[in-house]
């Protein structure tokens, strides 16, 4: 086993990775510190190497060039003391499918030679406890994935990755599924996610790393990325309320137009467009539209397309 210098705080630490199948670059050049403790994202369109990235941290897959510590360890080749601190959910989580949840658990317990008290728990953690004596194969799609966390959480890991957790989920499910995952974060493990939903990402992670083409093109908070953006704010009143040539003439507004049966109107002064709005139609059914991660996620993935 190879331990690194990682300084205190980095959970995972990972200096100018790179790997190719063949001619395709699928990580090139990839430099990257996760504190421990930090939600951190991990986002990108299909084939931009997020996958190849993981599982290169996970000790699936052998960088050709670079170094990556995960928790002061090298995961390469695989290391079974490490393993034990580390936890994985993915799309394709295997389960004891005729067992019921909790002897799945319990197995799964087993084999990590932990106690049936381990199992109960992560049930309750994950919000199934209800399901216990369903089988596996019974359960819905959300419960599934939800019983895909608890197995991967089973023997409370330190660094905890998540592969679109809330893929085919619905709403309210999400939004369920979203306060565990937070739960978790407050107990200061440290978890990286991987996953197409921005509001999801933008909702939980501390940090996002945008990648595209096998490089990173943005690394910073929700927050900052999106501030970076400098994107108007867009306010939109129902298209009879307000013509689109007075829309214009509003104090504050630089642009307006029709879309979606609705007059919106782009301002970099909101508080005195809304007065305005508000002067001349009343505020009522009047929406405000601020950036989003998915707006500076589009900027930031289209423009290395086109570069
Ligand atoms: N086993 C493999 N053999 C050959 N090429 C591969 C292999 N795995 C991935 N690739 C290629 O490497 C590139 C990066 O793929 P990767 O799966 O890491 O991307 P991703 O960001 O996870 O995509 P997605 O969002 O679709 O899961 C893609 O061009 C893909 O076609």
């Amino acid at each position: 086993m190879t331990t690194h210098d990682t300084a205190p705080g980095a959970a995972v630490l990972i200096e100018d990775v790179h790997k190719a199948y063949g001619q395709v670059r699928a990580v090139d050049g990839v430099s990257l510190r996760v504190e421990q403790g930090e939600f951190f994202g991990i986002l990108g369109p299909n084939g931009a190497g997020k996958t190849t990235l993981i599982e290169m941290v996970e000790g699936l897959r052998e960088p050709d060039r670079g170094t990556i510590a995960v928790l002061g360890t090298t995961p390469w080749p695989r290391d079974v003391a490490l393993l034990r601190r580390i936890g994985v959910q993915t799309q394709a989580s295997a389960f004891f499918t005729r067992l019921t949840a909790v002897e799945h658990l319990r197995t799964v317990a087993e084999l990590y030679g932990l106690g049936p008290d381990a199992a109960d728990r992560s049930l309750a953690q994950a919000g199934l406890t209800e399901k216990a004596g369903t089988r596996v194969d019974k359960l819905s799609g959300g419960q599934r994935q939800r019983l895909a966390i608890a197995t991967a959480l089973i023997h409370r890991p330190e660094l905890i990755f998540l592969d679109e957790p809330t893929a085919a989920l619905d709403p309210e499910v999400r939004r369920t599924l979203w306060d565990m995952l937070r739960a978790l974060r407050g107990e200061g493990r440290t978890i990286i996610h991987t996953t197409h939903h921005l509001d999801e990402a933008e909702a939980l992670c501390d940090r996002v790393a945008i990648m595209a083409g096998g490089r990173i093109v943005a690394l910073d908070s929700p927050g900052n990325l999106i501030r970076a953006l400098d994107a108007p704010t867009r306010l939109s009143v129902p298209a009879g309320r307000l013509s689109v040539h007075k829309a214009e003439a509003v104090d504050g507004v630089a642009r307006a137009y029709e879309e979606a049966g609705e007059v919106v109107m782009e301002t970099r002064e909101p508080g005195r467009a809304l007065v305005a709005v508000g002067e001349l139609t009343g505020l009522d059914q009047v929406r405000t539209r601020t950036a989003t991660l998915e707006d500076a996620y589009l900027r930031l993935t289209g423009s290395e397309h086109t570069a």
